[in-house]
């Protein structure tokens, strides 16, 4: 298992200047929504430049088309991992995959199934009537079937998928909070210990981390935890 710390600031050198406190060889970083509408690919560039590699989380969901293009521009800037949400449908993933495969990429394409800061109730307001780790499975399955690599899902559905989809199939996990912490916008969340018990093959940790008064240590700590 390894660590994704994510980067979620609103400026170029907010995260420069926490990630010039983190060890490339100990974890990789997350660019989301924020940090990338705020610095573009200049971001990526200086992470890369700094050894890191770099999962660009923009969740694409979109029609195939402008998905699949979109994949491959993140896969042109170098980014180790990027993201569509499965819910965008089988041929939106499997435009994309195949996107990637044709132009030989490395780039790891995995599907976001049910948000981690989503519970029951929350699936309920969309429409869904079935539990959150139902809702997983189902998305995984299609995420799988349609050529990604893995999914990003909670921990606390990452033991039932790492049964059914076999060791190869990349498990991220965001929603991780070491015990004791703040919970913040998380709704299902699990330790770092735990997520390593349930098979999780990267948890994402932003806040505890980033907040941390030394992300260095809060890094260390994590680590030694699992
Ligand atoms: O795709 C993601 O990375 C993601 C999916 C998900 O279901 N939940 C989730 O929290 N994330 C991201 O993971 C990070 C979690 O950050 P913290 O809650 O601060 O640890 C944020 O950058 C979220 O955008």
């Amino acid at each position: 298992m390894s660590l994704i710390v994510a980067l979620d600031t609103h400026s170029l050198d907010a995260a420069l200047a926490i990630a010039d406190q983190l060890d490339p060889t100990l974890c990789r970083v997350k660019v989301g929504k924020e940090l990338f509408t705020y610095t573009g690919p200049a971001v990526v560039q200086a992470l890369h430049a700094r050894g890191f590699e770099v999962f660009l989380d923009l969740k694409f969901h979109d029609i195939p088309n402008t998905t699949a293009h979109a994949v491959q521009a993140a896969a042109d800037l170098g980014v180790w991992m990027v993201n569509v949400h499965a819910s965008g449908g089988r041929q939106m993933m499997q435009t994309s995959a195949a996107r990637l495969k044709q132009g030989g990429y490395a780039t790891h394409l995995i599907g976001v199934t049910v948000l981690t800061s989503m519970s029951a109730e929350d699936l309920l307001d969309v429409g869904i009537t079935i539990s959150p780790a139902e809702q997983v499975v189902r998305l995984a399955q299609l995420a799988y079937d349609s050529g990604l690599g893995g999914v990003v899902c909670s921990a606390q559905e990452a033991a039932l998928l790492r049964a059914k989809f076999g060791p190869e199939f990349l498990l991220v996990t965001p929603g991780i909070r070491p015990a004791g912490s703040n919970a913040d916008d998380q709704k299902r969340i699990v330790t770092p210990a735990d997520a390593m018990r349930q098979g999780v093959s990267h948890m994402v940790v932003g806040r505890p981390i980033t907040q941390a008064a030394s992300p260095k240590q809060a890094v260390l700590d994590i680590l030694a935890s699992i």
